[in-house]
């Protein structure tokens, strides 16, 4: 297993993240549990600062909490200095509860309940990406019930398909998302917003996809953003001050994954954005973006105690352990690939190809096919990598598993961010009607 930001193999020959033994994090919280490598994180977040001052722009870079949301997370990202995406009145609920900066939170969607928007409204929400015509004019009302003007951002689609898994490519003409560029639609959503007085218009937002290892998708989306803004400048005489390009740096995974380094995603987007806007003769835009994975994934690690084992001779050896898809449903969602490592064996030498196995009741729940190992025996702790992203944030009570704890490492020490849920917690929004007792 690659060791990513603190990770490394101790005089014990036990996995350490943070300072801290994983064999002693188990004994203390004990398992499932997602371990995140708190330096690791701010680590990513100055990397991306530092390159964006660097390029001389304004910017913000709105950490994308679907990736990873719970307060202790949103604490994080105020301190380093981020502002915050959030899609659901969950996602702004923590948001707000942990204390974020409401004017640096910005509410993405493609179907904003009018709750939401109220909420969000009251709340003075920084700004709202807005998804399609429906909601433009239901903010519009909201916001206007509240003698309030509203800054949003307009989300299209530049016809960009990203190189990546289908699920999660976002730029493409037929998405869910946004207002098409090449249709016309984007250009009557902003001709349309112009004449709505209770909404000022910053910008706008183009997301390609997610987990993109080059920089080409990202360019032409400035491109074709630079060309857009232009072409509204002349005929509807409005200068964009904001052009968002959304997440989707990618990170390593496994062998072969070859992400870039965070400045030279910065460095293309910054230099396009330069050159497409200035080939316009366009005032430079501040520059958005919004990094979800690459913030938190591979600071990520999730730790499961192995239990039983069935071997079937000269087809496959199952291990499996006391989590799966539950806590991490990628690999059943998009075939995603993962490494791990023993972490109470860690210089111990692999001897057998075994496929890991999670525990609900489901034959798809496995968490990686084929992978090499040291013999593992009951008891023995697995350390499965870059679990950070997409995993707490996707986890599920399937089967009634319930969901695993967080914790925080760093210089040594561990802090509970998420307890584990009890079996109370299961049952807790359960209600039995009183005729069925009777
Ligand atoms: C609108 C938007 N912004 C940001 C992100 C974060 O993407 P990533 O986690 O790949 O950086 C996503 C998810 O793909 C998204 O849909
Ligand atoms: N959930 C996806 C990423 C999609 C993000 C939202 N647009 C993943 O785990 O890779």
């Amino acid at each position: 297993m690659y060791l990513h930001g603190t990770s490394r193999i101790n005089g014990q020959g036990h996995l350490e993240i943070g300072g801290c033994d994983t064999t002693a994090l188990v004994e203390q919280y004990g398992t499932p549990l997602y371990v995140m490598d708190e330096a690791q994180i701010r680590q990513r977040a100055r990397e991306f600062t530092e390159a964006f001052q660097a390029s001389g722009f304004r910017f913000q870079i709105a950490y994308a909490s679907k990736a990873f949301c719970v307060m202790a997370m949103c604490k994080l990202a105020e301190q380093e200095g981020l502002s915050l995406d959030v899609v659901s009145d969950g996602e702004l609920f923590t948001a707000l509860k942990a204390g974020f900066p409401v004017d640096r939170i910005h509410f993405h969607g493609n179907n904003k309940s009018p709750f939401e928007i109220e909420m969000a409204v009251d709340a003075g929400i920084g700004c709202f990406v807005v998804d399609n015509f429906t909601e433009l004019q239901l903010l519009n009302e909201i916001a206007g019930q509240r003698n309030r003007r509203v800054k949003i951002l307009f989300r299209v689609t530049p016809g960009v398909e990203a190189h990546t898994h289908d699920y999660i490519s976002t730029g493409q003409t037929d998405s869910k998302f946004g207002f098409d560029i090449g249709n016309g639609q984007a250009k009557q959503a902003i001709e349309t917003a112009i004449n709505l007085s209770n909404i000022e218009i910053l910008g706008i937002h183009s997301h390609i996809g997610s987990q993109i290892f080059e920089v080409e998708g990202f360019r032409m989306a400035a491109e074709r953003v630079a060309v857009f803004a232009a072409t509204i400048r002349t005929e509807l005489d409005i200068t964009l001050q904001v052009i968002n390009l959304g997440g989707g740096f990618g990170i390593r995974y496994k062998e072969g994954d070859t992400p870039l380094q965070i400045s030279q995603y910065v460095k293309a987007i910054t230099e396009a954005i330069k050159n497409c806007f200035g080939q316009v003769n366009y005032p430079l835009p501040e520059i958005w973006v919004e990094p979800g994975r690459s913030m938190v994934g591979d600071a990520g690690t999730t730790l499961y105690t192995i239990g039983t084992y069935k071997d079937i001779p000269g087809v496959r050896k199952y291990v499996a352990v006391d989590g799966g898809m539950t806590d991490n449903p990628r690999p059943a969602l998009y075939e995603s690939v993962y490494e791990a490592m023993l972490a109470n064996r860690a210089n111990e030498a692999n001897e057998e190809i075994v496929t890991i196995a999670g525990k609900a009741c489901e034959s798809g729940d496995m968490l990686i096919w084929d992978i090499s190992l040291p013999k593992s025996k009951w008891g023995d702790i697995l350390a499965v990598s870059c679990t950070g992203a997409y995993n707490y944030a996707m986890a599920s009570n399937y089967n009634r598993i319930r969901r695993p704890a967080v914790v925080f490492v760093q210089a040594g020490k561990s802090d509970l961010v998420v307890k584990r849920e009890s079996q109370a917690d299961i049952v807790n929004n359960d209600l039995i009607p009183e005729r069925l007792f009777g």
